[in-house]
């Protein structure tokens, strides 16, 4: 089950601001609502990186004794790569598929039962981050920290152990990958556990933070002016994405566009969050990516999205910080992270950088302004 987190965040959602949820199955036509200008507001191109050849979004094998160095490679370059031979059992990869589906097919107004609070973050409802866009999005999600159990009793009055027990699992299982990732990325930063205070192996990597997204895109009668998921940063330290077969992830990768994570059977997608970003002073960059609907196909993923224990303050291991570079960031717990993020959205990293001034990676800063950054 993922650990509670301290509840210092608010993105309020349910907050429509006029607009309504919708039941989308009923849905024949886009409704305005929904209907998305071609090029994002961040200005990137949308669609695909077009006839040029794209690099594929790397694929590591955990079993390769190269792992450490392949996976360091992915998060400078890409931010995200896909792992297989994980141990997670597909069987559970399939429960946690099933169970979200269940959840999804269920009627609106049942759905409802369980919608999350105004002031809070678990529950049913648009993503969180939706009330940053005039737009909806064409999709819905369930938000989990910690157990899930009064919303599942809401859903399924007298069948909600079976819910409850495959997410226990599922986190449980997800919460031992992601610690062992995240080592395996401080370690091919040279970071050791002298160096920084996260859950190690020797204690099954538990007391970390996490919480568990389940997000639904429906079939969609005009795919291309609509968005399943705005284009966003993981406020993490790092996500563990499981797509079902049909794929509409799409990574931002400077220099070509947006590039599609197509789904590999039985493997796993890990983006790079903001702390991840933070830690690593901005050498493991943190990646923008979004998700896309189609026209026929019912698409759904789970987001495990990993975070430090409550406490810990995540700021450059100085270690990376190397002579004549400045830390880029200040110190910052996750519950303070993600208020800043539920406020401040795509300003969220920018809040915490502590020298304008550096250069984005790595923090090379010139002789003149050095002074003036905070060390
Ligand atoms: C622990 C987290 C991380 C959150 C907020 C809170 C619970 C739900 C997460 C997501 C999941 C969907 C994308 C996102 C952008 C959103 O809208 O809600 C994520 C957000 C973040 O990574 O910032
Ligand atoms: O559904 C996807 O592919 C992306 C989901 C995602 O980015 C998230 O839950 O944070
Ligand atoms: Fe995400």
């Amino acid at each position: 089950m993922p650990a509670r987190l301290p509840g210092a965040f608010k993105f309020n959602p349910l907050r429509l601001h006029g607009k309504q949820l919708h039941d989308f199955c009923t849905l024949k036509e886009l409704p305005e609502t929904y209907a998305w200008e071609p090029v994002d507001c961040h200005g990137h191109h949308s669609g695909d990186c077009g006839t040029t050849r794209v690099e594929p979004v790397p694929v590591v094998d955990l079993y390769d004794p190269n792992a450490e160095r392949l996976i360091g490679h992915a998060c400078k370059t890409w931010g995200a790569f896909q792992i297989i031979n994980h141990e997670i059992p597909r069987r559970l990869l399939d429960d946690v598929e099933s169970a979200s589906r269940r959840l999804f097919s269920l009627p609106l107004r049942q759905k409802l039962r369980a919608a999350r609070d105004p002031d809070g973050v678990t529950g049913y409802g648009p993503a969180p981050i939706s009330s940053f866009f005039s737009k909806q999005m064409w999709s819905e999600g369930f938000t989990i920290f910690g157990s899930p159990l009064e919303h599942a009793r809401q859903l399924w009055p007298s069948n909600y152990m079976r819910f409850c027990d495959i997410i226990e699992e599922y986190s449980r299982e997800m919460q031992r990958l992601a610690g062992k990732l995240v080592w395996l990325m401080l370690g091919s930063l040279g970071i050791t556990k002298e160096d920084i205070q996260l859950p190690g192996p020797e204690a099954g990597y538990r007391e970390a933070s996490a919480a568990l997204q389940l997000n639904s895109y429906p079939a969609c009668p005009d795919p291309d002016r609509a968005v399943g998921l705005a284009a966003h940063t993981d406020s993490t330290l790092i996500t563990i994405l499981h797509q079902n077969g049909t794929g509409g992830l799409q990574l931002f990768r400077e220099g070509c566009g947006w590039v599609t994570v197509p789904p590999l059977a039985g493997g796993l997608v890990i983006n790079v969050g903001d702390l991840l970003h933070i830690l690593s002073n901005g050498l493991y960059p943190s990646v923008l990516h979004r998700a896309m609907v189609n026209r026929t196909r019912h698409r759904l993923s789970v987001a495990y999205l990993y975070g430090p224990p409550r406490d810990v303050l995540i700021s450059p291991v100085s270690k990376v910080v190397e002579p004549g570079r400045v830390p880029l960031y200040r110190p910052v717990s996750w519950s303070e992270y993600l208020g800043i993020k539920a406020k401040h959205f795509r300003n969220a990293l920018s809040l915490v950088r502590l020298c304008s001034h550096a250069h984005a990676n790595g923090g090379v800063i010139d002789a003149n302004v050095s002074d003036s950054c905070a060390r």
